[in-house]
């Protein structure tokens, strides 16, 4: 419930206040860089709490005798008023380790005029500040409500930061950019509502502390030389704001002081500072606010301040990417109405996908005639009609529900309902509580009376397409149907052939892709290619090296789609869909077996291509020929450092024939290390191979380790086909 009020606000505020949010990056953006382009000036000075004032006046008065007043601004550039022997009012920028002039003072460029009136009032004077001051406040609650999102993501504040696998998706970037710079963006949020708090209620002023009786008091007359006033040995001049001259030479005329905190006259009779007004509480923190909002008195804080007004308009448009996707995704089209479905699908999503795999699983029912609703988990209430009730959900956080499943098992506590039930879990072994929040909701439906189980507990690891049509394949067997999953709809890319090898002895030959797309593909993920000669689609696993796709082809004779593919010529484009394939991309594992037969290398040459060198890869690669590995030899030999062992298999030779499988038996210790260490086994070539390896595998962990494959099944990852 809770979560649904941080969601909800953090929505419902984004949306009010974005277009100002908006606008205030775009112009903070514009702002931010003038702090870095003035720090960067010859007329910007880093040292000057080297310099001392006394030093710095006298340089400055013997260079400009008449010199009335000087200043120094957050970019640490000193100017000065001085009267030229026209006696005309001159101001300039001087160096204080000289005195002299250095530049005349240009004004400020108009754009940052425009864009500071735009940030700070919306060109509507008080109205305007009274807006953005609301907006800043909107801010903050809207960082406060994201944090507490992420919090409910992630699981814990410590688990934030672990890292996050990449999806590419706008969820994965929103979250990735709010947990870095959420304490800028809060800092902005925050120092901006100050100010507007300050101009609105506060208005702090100087607070004058002037002391009249002491300032009667002074009995002498003589006018101290500029060296021996005191006051100036005690100040560097980075602690300086302003200091004006006094007009005249005599004991009511003072030097005014502005210090970064105080304000201070010094008698040029005395030599000490006789009055001060002292920098109230607000009006300290309305300079820290200032300062903090603006980033002037840093480039580097600039930068910050720039970048976080940039990502927050990434924040901004990938926010409403996320709402949009879970609203297009979880609009189920029922035909149906609730009560006379026989066939209710239960979705428990956090960012729709698994969404996605409840329309195609409606859609095949509803082929067969069924009829069918779909809903989220939290929809959850008494279906009339319902015969089956399939659940399909992600699980979030560390092991939690996602947003829209967040109360079904208090709703099925009250519920009583007569149904068969399925649970299949989304989610990813790469977090320690893999799909725990399907198998919670499968244990609850099992100790619920008059729901009985129609099929076993099943998952779907990283979205794997074959894990899911597995278990539809299950699902049509205890319903007695047949199910008919439709691929999910993609977009075809065009690849244009930058280099195809020829064919190598056994048939088998490599092509390297340009495609507009490359950022969005991993090694691993899979080419769908349907040649327009019989319109039925081949999946090719590929690899992605030097940003080129790469795969490699095994040529059969009356094969349509191999002999298509061979006699491309280079330059030549053709359209394929990518298939995302993250249950078969290289993991963050420290350990990494590759086994391939024939042209199932291809993925492994781009993810050896890519991996650190800190990871410890044995490959176990079976081959027809020794001139067979030629083809693949050049992506070998660029990462030889890399790769610990290289373990070749060759079928068809005179002697020493063998199979990988037979390279796995006299490697025991290998397998045995890299499942002991949390490693992962990826297997990828014919299904035959994979069968005999398993088998391989399997005695090993017998033998060894009095156990079976089935309890390092996570760990063994395979792409046969
Ligand atoms: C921050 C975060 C936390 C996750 N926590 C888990 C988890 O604890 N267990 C798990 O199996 N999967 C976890 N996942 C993986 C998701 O369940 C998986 O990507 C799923 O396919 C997402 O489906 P959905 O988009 O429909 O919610 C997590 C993903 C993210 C981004």
């Amino acid at each position: 419930m809770l979560q649904k009020v941080w969601r909800l606000s953090h929505l419902a505020l984004a949306l009010i206040a974005g277009i100002f949010i908006l606008l205030a990056s775009i112009t903070g953006l514009a702002l931010a860089t003038e702090p870095v382009i003035e720090h960067s000036k010859a007329t910007s000075f880093h040292h000057l709490d080297e310099l001392d004032l006394e030093t710095a006046l006298l340089n400055i008065k013997a260079e400009h005798p008449e010199v009335i007043s000087i200043h120094r601004n957050a970019y640490n550039q000193i100017s000065i008023e001085t009267i030229d022997e026209n006696f005309e009012s001159q101001s300039f920028y001087i160096n204080p380790f000289t005195g002299k002039k250095i530049a005349n003072i240009s004004e400020r460029s108009a754009i940052y005029e425009f864009n500071t009136v735009l940030h700070r009032s919306l060109f509507l004077k008080s109205t305007g500040r009274f807006i953005i001051g609301l907006t800043a406040i909107f801010l903050i609650l809207i960082v406060i409500s994201g944090f507490a999102l992420l919090l409910k993501r992630y699981g814990s504040f410590r688990k934030i930061f672990s890292k996050e696998k990449y999806d590419g998706t706008a969820a994965y970037w929103h979250s990735l950019a709010s947990k870095y710079f959420l304490i800028p963006l809060f800092i902005i949020a925050i120092s901006g509502a100050y100010l507007s708090v300050d101009r609105f209620l506060i208005e702090s002023q100087p607070q004058d502390i002037w002391d009249f009786e002491q300032n009667e008091n002074t009995a002498e007359t003589e006018i101290l030389e500029l060296e021996n006033i005191n006051t100036f040995d005690n100040f560097k001049v980075s602690e300086i704001l302003q200091i004006d001259f006094p007009f005249a030479a005599s004991p009511d005329e003072y030097f005014y002081v502005k210090l970064v905190n105080a304000e201070l006259l010094v008698s040029q009779v005395s030599g000490q500072a006789i009055n001060r007004v002292s920098e109230t509480p607000a009006l300290k923190t309305k300079r820290w606010s200032f300062h903090l909002h603006t980033g002037d008195f840093s480039w580097l804080w600039s930068i910050i301040l720039g970048l976080s007004s940039l990502v927050l308009v990434g924040l901004f448009i990938s926010g409403i990417l996320i709402w949009l996707k879970r609203i297009i995704k979880s609009k189920a089209k029922n035909k149906c109405p609730k009560d006379e479905a026989e066939i209710v699908i239960l979705v428990g999503s956090e960012t729709g996908s698994t969404f996605g795999y409840a329309s195609r699983l409606a859609e095949a029912f509803i082929k067969l005639k069924k009829k069918v609703y779909v809903a989220s988990l939290n929809q959850y209430s008494k279906f009339e009609s319902a015969q089956h009730l399939l659940i399909l959900s992600s699980t979030y956080g560390d092991g939690e529900a996602p947003y829209n499943a967040s109360q079904f098992l208090q709703k099925l506590k009250n519920i009583n309902q007569k149904a068969h039930y399925s649970v299949l879990g989304f989610g990813s072994t790469d977090y320690p509580k893999f799909c725990a929040f399907a198998e919670k909701v499968n244990q609850e439906l099992h100790k619920k009376e008059g729901l009985q189980a129609l099929t076993a507990y099943a998952t779907v690891n990283k979205n794997n397409e074959s894990e899911f049509i597995n278990w539809t394949s299950e699902l049509s067997r205890a319903l007695d149907l047949n199910l008919e999953i439709q691929p999910p709809k993609e977009a075809q890319t065009t690849l244009k052939i930058k280099e195809i090898s020829c064919l190598n002895c056994d048939q088998n030959f490599t092509l390297c892709l340009k495609t507009k797309k490359i950022n969005n593909i991993q090694s691993g993920d899979l080419l769908a290619i349907t040649p327009k000669a019989d319109g039925r689609e081949r999946l090719y696993s590929i690899a992605k090296v030097d940003n080129k796709v790469l795969l490699s082809v095994k040529k059969h004779d009356m094969g349509i789609c191999s002999t298509y593919l061979s006699q491309l010529e280079k330059n030549k484009t053709f359209k394929a869909k990518i298939r995302k394939h993250p249950s078969f991309h290289l993991g963050n594992k420290k350990n990494v077996i590759f086994i391939a037969n024939g042209t199932g290398i291809a993925p492994f040459l781009g993810m050896i291509d890519e991996a650190k060198t800190e990871k410890e890869m044995h490959v176990f690669f079976g081959l027809r020929k020794p001139e067979s590995f030629e083809l693949y030899k050049d992506y070998f030999n660029r990462n030889q450092s890399k790769i610990k062992s290289l373990n070749l298999a060759y079928s068809r030779q005179e002697q020493n024939s063998q199979y990988v499988q037979h390279l796995i038996a006299q490697h025991p210790e290998t397998i045995i290390k890299c499942l002991q260490n949390d490693g992962c086994i990826m297997l990828c070539g014919s299904l035959a191979m994979e069968k005999e390896v398993k088998k391989e595998i399997d005695k090993i962990l017998k033998a060894k380790l009095l156990t079976n494959i089935n309890n390092y099944s996570l760990q063994i990852i395979c792409d046969c086909y």
